[in-house]
């Protein structure tokens, strides 16, 4: 017997040093059916990228075009190009039959709630601010001022994710292989391949 398995996209918000990405990974890792959303952006594409597939690579002014249409979630400049997160993009694939997994900002969010999009969010919560100030210098990617910055919104963040009805599940990532089952569990979409890439189940 099959179900039909829910495609709406999961949103996975939280502070920065939560664990956010190591849950996502895992989860896309854990079954094929997860793809992280195909980023717009105006670099060059690498030897080895494939437009459509690595990114949908675009012209500076195709990029403000989008922009002025309002197309993006959220953009961010880097090295002096532009990447974007669109919200046809994450339509296309979700009717492609994928679940876009989106790791983004509460600001992110805020403007996908206000599409049409029907997405599912969580939240990624620290054991404790200690733990998260623990993790963030733990890993070592951070000068200490951009520590404090991240640590600053943390507050922020933790405080919205507290309003009521701002997200359909609060996860702790305390012990992370308990987090991620939690988070296997809401998405009601379970393993097909264990850590070595060999297939263990079917989608529930
Ligand atoms: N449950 C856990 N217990 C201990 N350490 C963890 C746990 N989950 C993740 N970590 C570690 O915490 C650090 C931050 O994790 P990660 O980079 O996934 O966070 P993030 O939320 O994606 O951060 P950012 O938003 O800045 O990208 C990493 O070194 C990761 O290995």
């Amino acid at each position: 017997m099959s179900t039909a398995v829910d495609l709406r996209p999961i949103v996975i918000c939280g502070p920065s040093g939560v664990g956010k990405g190591t849950l996502c990974t895992k989860l896309k890792s854990s079954n094929p059916i997860f793809k992280p959303s195909i980023s717009h952006t105006t670099r060059a594409p690498r030897p080895d990228e494939v437009n459509g597939k690595h990114y949908h690579f675009t012209t500076s002014s195709a990029f403000s075009t989008l922009l002025s249409q309002n197309a993006f979630l959220e953009t961010t400049n880097y090295n002096g190009e532009n990447y974007g997160t669109s919200k046809q993009t994450i339509l296309d694939q979700s009717a492609d039959n994928a679940i876009v997994v989106l790791d983004i900002d509460i600001e992110g969010a805020k403007q996908l709630k206000k599409t049409d999009i029907q997405a599912r969010y969580v939240f990624i919560k620290p054991p404790s601010f200690e733990a998260l100030e623990e993790r963030l210098r733990g890993r070592g990617s951070e000068k200490e001022e951009d520590v404090r910055r991240r640590l600053e919104r943390a507050v922020v963040e933790l405080e919205y994710a507290d309003v009521p009805g701002a997200f359909d599940k609060v996860i702790v990532n305390d012990d992370l292989e308990v987090a991620f089952t939690e988070l296997v569990e809401f998405v009601g979409v379970y393993q097909t391949v264990d850590a070595e890439g060999v297939p263990v189940s079917q989608t529930s």
